[in-house]
């Protein structure tokens, strides 16, 4: 059993939101494209997949209330634009938007409203299924991988923020391969960092690890490179927001110093994510933009502060991972690809973004 962030039924939606996990469980209904961009932004709903996948199929459900009239494209374009501005960085909701559009276009060419509309809440609906079949080929690429590198029975695997069911449409990525590691009776244990400034790992990660009997400990950001000297770490496998094209890659805030530790312990370091996180149109990490939150995420827990009031604050919600850095791979529901051999395993496989 896998933990359900998105509950899907034809002409409904709910998300399970995710600002009171692990206390309470609530599932918060999204009736419109509005909606979904708030819950989104206020991150009700998080994590790269999981967002192009609620931000779409809250535009399946206008449609099928008949939302556009007669003119269904102008108002998928304008709702796509709106969904894709709630959070710049993860990629996947503008490459959803992207293929979207150019399907639905190529629709309206001979279809009425109607039929239109039908077709592309088939297309949206098709996300759930395409993310968790993708999801489980990540899973299974990223454990034998990890396996091969090692004469180990058991793999002790260090992850970042929460990459699970809570994230995606279900099984996860980097927590994919941790599930899978776990099915195969080969994971001894997996650290979690707690994942500062908005603990997706301490709420999240461990909310997913327990309910699921994954043998999990969690450490605050800051050990990780104690836990690495010390517990015989056998790989760090984290997700990704957006791969570029020569593998650099944003992930949540925290990575990057995860990478640079994992390089330092000579542990591999790897990054888990479908294709559809991947953005060939940027040549480098330099180009990314990074989405900066409110500094009050920082400062205060559950509205209680934390800081020094006045004091100022930084708060960008991710980093760059050079790619030099990625020594085990990139793992992705068609292999396992070094940084270097991304752009060639992916040509021909992406839309142009
Ligand atoms: C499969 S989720 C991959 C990434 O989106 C995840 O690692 C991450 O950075 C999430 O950040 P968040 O700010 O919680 O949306």
């Amino acid at each position: 059993m896998t933990l359900e962030a998105i509950r899907y039924r034809t002409g409904s939606l709910q998300v399970l939101n995710q600002l009171l996990l692990p206390h309470q469980t609530v599932y918060d209904d999204i009736r419109s494209v509005q909606d979904a961009f708030e819950a989104i932004k206020s991150m009700k709903v998080r994590g790269a997949p999981a967002i192009a996948i609620v931000g779409c199929l809250s535009l399946a459900v206008e449609l099928r209330a008949g939302a556009g009239g007669d003119d269904p494209v102008t108002f998928i374009r304008e709702s796509l634009c709106h969904l894709t501005s709630a959070r710049p960085t993860a990629v996947n909701m503008g490459r959803a938007a992207r293929e979207l559009m150019e399907f639905a276009e190529n629709e309206s060419m001979e279809k009425n409203s109607e039929q239109l509309r039908e077709s592309v809440i088939a297309w949206i609906e098709d996300m759930l299924e395409r993310d968790v079949n993708d999801n489980k080929k990540i899973g299974n690429y990223g454990a034998q991988h990890i396996l091969s590198g090692v004469p180990r029975d058991s793999v002790t695997i260090l992850t970042h923020c929460n990459t699970g069911s809570l994230a995606t449409a279900g099984y996860g990525t980097a927590l994919g391969v941790v599930r899978s590691l776990h099915g195969l009776g080969r994971l001894k244990r997996m650290y979690c960092t707690e994942t500062r400034p908005y603990n997706q790992g301490s709420r999240l990660t461990a909310y997913e690890a327990v309910a699921e009997g994954i043998p999990a400990t969690l450490i605050t950001d800051s050990m990780a490179a104690l836990t690495m000297r010390e517990m015989d770490i056998t790989a760090v496998v984290v997700g990704a927001d957006r791969v570029v094209a020569n593998g650099d890659t944003a992930n949540k805030v925290g990575t990057y110093q995860l990478a640079i530790a994992a390089k330092h312990h000579g542990i591999p370091f790897y990054v888990a994510a479908p294709s559809t996180s991947c953005d060939l149109s940027l040549e480098s990490g330099r180009d990314i933009i990074i989405e900066v939150r409110p500094p009050e995420e920082l400062t205060s827990i559950n509205g209680v502060s934390i800081a020094a009031p006045g004091i100022e604050v930084w708060n960008p919600a991710f980093d760059v991972t050079p790619h030099q850095l990625i020594t085990g791979g990139i793992i992705t529901e068609l292999g396992v690809f070094l940084p270097s051999e991304l752009q060639a395993a992916l040509t021909g496989r992406l839309t142009a973004l």
